[in-house]
């Protein structure tokens, strides 16, 4: 667990810096465009943009190694307890590669590789039917990232099936999407780890019966009994563990839309991907260690410079859902406010994570990132290698993106107050080769991993999320009442809306 003096130390950091331009830090040493800068495979970050100098730098490094984060690694790769308040391991990195030691993850990885053949087995089984459509019917982390994953790499798309999404609860989702599809050639996978979860029972039953019964039901769960009840055929049932978080589970069958929509070999490049950048993770010296580097900006922001919001900007239309997963893999990690002894953080946790794609939303939310009252921290992520010809539109994306990270840093004087540019805002450059499965593997991985350290920074436990659960209880004691079947409900501002909504409902 962390010390005060630890934190006060990078406060006090901050609190220097403050007086010193970030483009005075930046215009004072041209050397640092290169010297923060790393690179793993087909992933560059540039990090010379952050509000850091070399002080500052020494005490966030220093900060690393007392929290020890390399043997923090170690312990999640090997299968150690980093999910304290669930007493689990966290081994999504045993469903990528052969990172880890031990019997757990050695357990696990022979799991994950007898669930792969049955994946491949059922892959087959649809192949050769005249299935066309497969809708995906999960939400987070049974949604997000095989949702991310397929509209990022939609370029790699084999062709044979078109996979859809199904999450929201909202009956016109389901509405809309099966109105264009055709039940006799269509396929359902229903993803719950828990199969508890009311969005994907309810749209799960509205398939079922649209599919006019269980012989093109799938299944991705933890709990087998469940499924089976719900009228899923063992045979169609792919496997979950307690061992893989929901949001860091894409790699597992929980990706199976994945496979159908890239194939058994994109999927494996994405899981490849993934693994090169465990390997960075796990080999890799503090000081060049990208995943480090990337948790300990985010601290710095969050805690040394106190920025409430952190935004992620992807230029790149394929990218457009980025920010979404991203926002369940920050905020559903790091949104607590004890730490995993019970006792209260003393520094601010979870930035709120926003963002949308380039160049779209210089047009809506870039003139307050400009010259808005609060600094945002902008995550900017490009592709150097287009996947289309228009090589004049591509050309256009990319010099937005340099310039948008530029003049908020830079700023611009001016006597007229309007038109004056403040700058001294800070970001990260983030630039892939190209979208491929690998890159989009090894991104999603630094993501998760950065996720991790920054929990283990601050002594919360990344991997449970208790917090969603009071709503969700509170949510089967208005449903009656919605209904008209209720007792009387407790609170009386519940009361009073479920009666406008009673009177209007139909
Ligand atoms: O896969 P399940 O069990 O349906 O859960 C879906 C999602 O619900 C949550 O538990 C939050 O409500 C997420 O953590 C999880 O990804």
């Amino acid at each position: 667990m962390r010390t005060e003096r630890d934190w006060q130390s990078l406060i006090r950091h901050g609190e220097r810096l403050r007086g010193t331009p970030l483009r005075t830090l930046v215009q004072a040493d041209p050397g640092r465009a290169k010297a923060m800068a790393l690179r793993v495979g087909p992933i560059y970050a540039n990090f010379a943009r952050q509000h850091v100098d070399g002080d500052a730098d020494a005490a966030l490094l220093d900060f690393a190694r007392a929290a020890d984060v390399e043997a923090a690694l170690a312990r999640l790769f090997d299968g150690g307890i980093v999910n304290v308040t669930e007493q689990r391991p966290a081994l999504h990195s045993a469903l990528r590669g052969d990172i880890g030691a031990g019997e757990p993850v050695a357990q696990a990885r022979a799991l994950v590789a007898d669930a792969r053949a049955r994946m491949d087995a059922l892959h087959a089984e649809l192949a050769a039917g005249d299935v066309t459509d497969v809708v995906s019917v999960g939400i987070g982390g049974s949604d997000l990232g095989p949702r991310l994953a397929v509209d990022a790499l939609k370029d790699f798309a084999d062709g044979r099936f078109r996979v859809h999404f199904l999450a929201n609860v909202d009956g016109s989702a389901a509405q809309h999407l099966l109105r264009g599809l055709d039940p006799a050639r269509t396929a359902a996978i229903l993803v719950s780890k828990s199969f508890g979860t009311e969005e994907t029972l309810l749209n799960g039953a509205i398939l079922r019966d649209w599919l006019g019964g269980g012989e093109r039901l799938y299944a991705v769960s933890a709990n087998v009994e469940r499924a089976a009840a719900f009228g899923v055929d063992g045979a169609r049932l792919l496997p979950m563990w307690d061992w893989v978080g929901g949001r860091y589970s894409l790699w597992s069958a929980v990706g199976f839309g994945i496979q159908l929509a890239i194939g058994r070999e994109g999927f494996d490049r994405l899981l490849a991907g993934a693994a090169g950048m465990d390997a960075h993770a796990r080999h890799t010296p503090v000081e060049s260690n990208l995943i480090v580097r990337h948790a300990l900006t985010a601290l710095w922001n969050r805690v040394a410079m106190a920025r409430p919001t952190a935004a992620v900007v992807p230029y790149d239309q394929r990218l457009a859902l980025l920010p979404a997963f991203l926002q369940q893999l920050v905020m559903e990690s790091l949104g607590k406010s004890v730490r995993e002894d019970g006792s209260p953080v003393p520094v601010p946790t979870s930035p709120v994570v926003w963002g949308g794609p380039g160049t779209d939303v210089q047009h809506s939310f870039f003139q307050a990132l400009h010259q808005g009252t609060d600094v945002v921290p902008v995550e900017f992520i490009g592709v150097a290698k287009p996947a289309h010809p228009h090589a004049a539109n591509h050309r256009s994306l990319l010099a937005n993106l340099l310039a948008q990270a530029q003049a908020l840093c830079e700023g611009e004087d001016g006597d007229d107050p309007a038109r004056h540019y403040p700058g001294g805002r800070p970001s990260t450059v983030i630039l892939l080769d190209e979208l491929s499965p690998n890159a989009l593997g090894g991104l999603l991985a630094l993501y998760e991993h950065s996720v991790y350290l920054q929990g283990v920074l601050v002594g919360i436990d990344p991997f449970d999320q208790w917090g969603v659960e009071l709503g969700k209880r509170l949510a089967a004691g208005v449903r009656p009442a919605l209904a008209g079947e209720g007792g009387v409900l407790a609170d009386a501002v519940t009361a009073e809306l479920v009666e406008r909504i009673r009177a209007h409902a139909g």
